[in-house]
């Protein structure tokens, strides 16, 4: 095999049809334009291993989660009363913790959602209750409506479609956590959430992407900021 046929099949950008997309490289890790081909790849590959999951499992890997997550806010924030959380409304297979939203409401915790009201700027986040009667936002998320009170959350959840053992998070590539981590000051302690299977090596980490100071899944913490 030449040289030049084995620098194309191993740096591929796309996902080969008998192996995973996290074995490849970009073609040039260097280039933004290659590495944002590439994290296109990954998303899809690891968008469609999730949708495999059983309604059993998704419901343990809930439950594993929201037990973790209790826990590292006992430890860490000494359960968050009175502290603005953020959370997420589940969505295309995301671990479900609206029960656990629900829970830390009843605790005495402020829970809010993020939202994208202006397009390729920073989140915005709007206090939830139970009693919150959800709209559609951008790109058909439920979200609290338009009267609901903007809040700056301490700590934030931060859904996720692969992670990284030192912090790094694959979103849904719209750069929003990005540029709201970025925004804030302080920055909220942000918490990566995902599935275990969905551990990559790297995301070829560019000037913009901000490591999380956690990450954890069903397993439990997975990364943590050193
Ligand atoms: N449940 C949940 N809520 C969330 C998030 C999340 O990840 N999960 N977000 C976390 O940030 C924000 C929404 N994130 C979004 C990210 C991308 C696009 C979007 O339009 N994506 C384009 C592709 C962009 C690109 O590849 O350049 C698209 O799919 O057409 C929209 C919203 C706020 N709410
Ligand atoms: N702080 C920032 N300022 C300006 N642009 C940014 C910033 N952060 C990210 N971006 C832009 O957003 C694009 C997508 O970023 P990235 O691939 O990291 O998305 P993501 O983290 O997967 O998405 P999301 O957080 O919305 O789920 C990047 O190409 C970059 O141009």
């Amino acid at each position: 095999m030449s040289d030049k046929f084995e620098s194309f099949a191993c740096n591929s950008g796309f996902s080969s049809p008998g192996g995973p997309a996290a074995k490849n490289t970009p073609t040039d890790p260097k280039n933004p334009e290659h590495v944002a081909l590439w994290r296109k790849a990954e998303r899809k590959r690891l968008r469609a291993e999730r949708q495999d999951l059983s309604v059993a499992q998704r419901t343990e890997i809930g439950s594993a989660l929201a037990g973790h997550l209790k826990q590292i806010l006992n430890d860490r924030f000494d359960g968050a009363k009175g502290m603005v959380f953020s959370a997420y409304w589940p969505i295309k297979g995301e671990p479900d913790l609206r029960p656990l939203m629900a829970e830390l409401h009843e605790a005495g915790v402020t829970v809010a959602l993020p939202l994208v009201e202006t397009k390729a700027a920073p989140l915005t986040f709007r206090l939830w209750t139970p009693e919150t009667r959800m709209v559609r936002g951008d790109w058909n998320i439920p979200v609290p409506p338009p009267d609901a009170p903007v809040v700056t959350p301490d700590i934030t959840l931060a859904p996720l479609i692969g992670w990284t053992t030192d912090g790094f998070r694959l979103g849904y590539g719209g750069g929003y956590f990005d540029r709201t981590l970025a925004a804030l000051d302080p920055k909220p302690f942000a918490i990566g959430i995902g599935f275990e299977t969905a551990h990559i090596a790297t995301i070829h980490p560019q000037p913009h992407d901000i490591p999380l100071d956690l990450i954890l899944t069903e397993t439990g913490l997975r990364s943590v900021e050193r």
